[in-house]
């Protein structure tokens, strides 16, 4: 079946609300296209600014607490983000997991909350470069989508994203080549298959991140099991990411 592609840019801790104005006056008409969905993911701070920007671009937290409220200092929880509006939002960052004590086992949670409440998750998962060097990259991919996804019906992975990211290739320049990138994709798309079931695989979006460009994009997303990318770096000047939309749409 096909799916449809998406493109999320990940700006991570980056631009304050005057650079997200700027950003969304010239790239959101571009994204004008019924053929993909571009969205970006933005610092909690610019996310009303975003989303007052955004006709066409989907607009992504990069975070929530699966918690509702409570003694959680710094934390946003899923129903601060409906109330704003969004829809989408990233769990499971690489660097969440590594500087922030994320863990599968939080992860799952915020996935479960996010979905009863409406808003898509974007999880993200992937090895290090020392388990890719022992040729661990298809048990960690594996372990942590049986942790992340466990106890979500079928219907709610459908609709899911998740993005692989090998940690080693992010902000690193060095890109999976497409053969790594594909065969892990698939090995996201058959995990989720003996997991979840056939329509959960078929339809679930499956991006690849790490050191997308716009001069590498086009290869991604010719493959099989690449659905789209998230894009960290080439996600915040307007010009390349303008560029990864046109070479996509
Ligand atoms: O979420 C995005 C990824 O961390 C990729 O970042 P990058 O495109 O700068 O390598």
């Amino acid at each position: 079946m096909a799916r449809k592609p998406i493109i999320v840019g990940n700006w991570k801790m980056n631009k304050n609300n005057a650079e997200t104005k700027a950003f969304f006056e010239k790239v959101d008409a571009v994204a004008a296209t019924d053929t993909a969905t571009y969205g970006i993911g933005a610092p909690f701070t610019d996310l009303r600014t975003a989303l007052d920007n955004a006709k066409n671009l989907i607009v992504a937290a990069e975070n929530c607490h699966f918690e509702d409220s409570g003694a959680f200092t710094g934390e946003v929880s899923v129903p601060m983000l409906e109330e704003l509006g969004i829809k989408w939002c990233i769990i499971g960052h690489s660097e969440r997991r590594q500087m922030f004590g994320d863990t599968d086992e939080t992860v799952n949670k915020k996935a479960h909350r996010l979905i009863k409440a409406g808003i898509t998750p974007i999880l993200c998962i992937g090895e290090t470069e020392e388990q890719y060097d022992a040729g661990q990259s298809a048990q960690v991919i594996k372990e942590e989508l049986k942790g992340s996804l466990a106890g979500l019906a079928p219907e709610a992975v459908a609709k899911m994203v998740i993005a692989y990211e090998p940690i080693w290739a992010i902000g690193t320049g060095k890109s999976a080549s497409v053969e790594i990138a594909e065969n892990c994709c698939k090995t996201v798309r058959d995990t989720v298959r003996e997991l979840f079931g056939d329509q959960a695989a078929d339809e679930v979006r499956i991006q690849y991140g790490g050191s997308v460009k716009p001069n590498n994009v086009v290869e991604y997303m010719a493959q099989p099991d690449i659905d789209g990318a998230l894009i960290g770096g080439a996600s915040l000047k307007e010009d390349s990411f303008i560029e990864i939309i046109e070479k996509t749409k």
